[in-house]
């Protein structure tokens, strides 16, 4: 029997694409074994054609014209990983207008115009798998549509960026300034192009709503999740929350509840010992809690070139399988839930307070005060005389409130005359773990 060959198209051969390049090489004989077909990369496009590569290609697969890989008529499969919205969206579609499968490591892309491009997908019968977009090398898309399809999902709390998780690490174990984190971990090729993405939570923001479209199957739009990133965590910030007992982790929170859901991405306090605390450097981590099955935890490295490669080759290998079966473009499951947004009083949690008051007598008796007049209790509170500037240091950790009670407590504090600043606020996450 003649051996079948695959002829892919990588777009982008950077930090994931020279990943990918590798693996196939490597595994050639473990792919082989698993789809009875060779992989042969056909063509690999790039910006510039003249810039030094982490890996060599055969003369003549690398070019810098797309129509050499979208017309190419032996390419089943493209593998994008070169990023951003355009020109890469047009490119996508026009390779499954003409019947080209697509795996993509590109959450940006498929948190905006994911539905879209499954149903192009769809109607040309092709594959479009994404498994690399969230959490890099840990197999939680797989887990989701596969493994947790019999079970309902109610809380999917996740570390999903390694660029802020290892920026936080850093400062937390070595002290480490926040620009000198960032700088390594660009060194590192986890953050991207722009990583203001990273740091300012919109590229937590798509994996979330990627993660939520697909647990709560409900569509969940990007600008339905609520973003905070880390620009304005202090080194202060995360010693404070070291002494009391938590670690500072940008987390991704999507819940449902009575089917109305959540999802936001925000700095928020866990205490030590929640699992997702120990998570560090560029490790990401999906808590996922399901109706029947309970919880569960999936842990793994969330960036960097050869864990991310192992989710797009994966991918590559599953279209392959599809094709063998005949299967292709069969395997989506549109979301069939009504999209029920949570109104702010729905939205529940501990917080975290650290104000900067007056120092004088009586303050705290205030404070304390207003929270009893918003219906919110104190968990703990602590005073820290800091005589030098006239100010004290107070720190409040509530428990339970909601969105709406949140809100008049800001107002109040701000309106307090004693209350100099919020200096800093997070939501306390896991405490009911
Ligand atoms: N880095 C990581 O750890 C992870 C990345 N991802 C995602 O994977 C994708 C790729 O990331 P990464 O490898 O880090 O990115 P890089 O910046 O390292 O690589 C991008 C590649 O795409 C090429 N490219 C970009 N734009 C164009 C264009 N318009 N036309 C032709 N070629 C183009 C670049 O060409 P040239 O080399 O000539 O500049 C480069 O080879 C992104 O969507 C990212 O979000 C997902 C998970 C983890
Ligand atoms: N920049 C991203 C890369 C993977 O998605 C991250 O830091 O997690
Ligand atoms: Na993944």
């Amino acid at each position: 029997m003649a051996v079948q060959e695959i002829k892919v198209g990588l777009m982008g051969l950077g930090t994931v694409g020279s990943g990918v390049v590798r693996l196939v090489e490597r595994h050639q004989e473990d792919l082989w074994n698993q789809t009875g077909c060779t992989i042969t990369i056909e063509k690999a496009l790039v910006r510039d054609k003249q810039k030094e590569r982490a890996v060599r290609l055969p003369e003549g697969v690398l070019t810098d014209k797309p129509e050499e890989l979208l017309h190419h008529d032996g390419i089943d499969i493209v593998v994008e990983v070169m990023g951003g919205i355009e020109p890469t969206r047009g490119y996508i579609r026009q390779a499954l207008e003409t019947g080209k499968h697509v795996v993509t490591a590109n959450k940006d892309l498929m948190a905006l115009h994911g539905a879209e491009l499954l149903s192009v997908a769809a109607k040309n019968h092709c594959d479009v798998f994404y498994e690399a977009s969230v959490a890099g090398g840990i197999p939680i898309l797989r887990a989701l549509v596969e493994g947790f399809s019999s079970d309902r999902i109610t809380r999917m709390v996740g570390i999903v960026n390694g660029t802020t998780n290892f920026i936080l690490s850093e400062m937390k174990k070595n002290g480490m300034a926040f620009e000198d984190a960032l700088a390594e971990a660009q060194r590192l090729g986890y953050a991207e192009a722009d990583p203001t993405a990273d740091v300012d939570g919109w590229d937590a923001a798509r994996k979330m709503a990627i993660l939520a479209t697909l647990g709560f199957h409900t569509e969940w739009p990007l600008d339905e999740v609520k973003v905070r990133g880390i620009g304005d965590v202090t080194l202060e910030d995360v010693r404070f929350a070291g002494q009391l007992g938590y670690t500072l982790k940008l987390v991704g929170i999507a819940r449902q509840d009575e089917g109305k859901v959540e999802v936001s991405v925000q700095p928020a306090l866990l205490p030590d010992e929640h699992p997702l605390s120990s998570v560090d450097g560029v490790y990401n981590a999906v808590y996922v809690h399901g109706e029947a099955v309970g919880e569960t935890m999936f842990y793994g490295p969330g960036a960097g070139e050869l864990p991310t490669a192992t989710a797009v080759v994966s991918d590559l290998v599953t279209v392959v399988k599809n094709q063998k079966l005949g299967v292709n473009g069969r395997s989506v499951v549109a979301p069939y839930r009504e999209h029920k947004p949570k109104a702010p009083a729905d939205i529940w949690s501990k917080h975290y307070f650290c104000l900067h008051v007056a120092d004088e007598a009586g303050v705290l008796a205030g404070i304390t005060q207003l929270f009893a007049d918003k219906g919110v209790s104190l968990e703990k509170v602590l005073q820290v005389p800091r005589t030098r500037e006239q100010e004290a240091e107070i720190i409040l950790v509530t428990h339970q409130a909601n969105g709406e009670q949140l809100l008049h407590i800001i107002e109040g504090l701000e309106a307090l005359p004693t209350v100099v600043r919020i200096q800093s606020h997070y939501r306390v996450e896991g405490g009911e773990h």
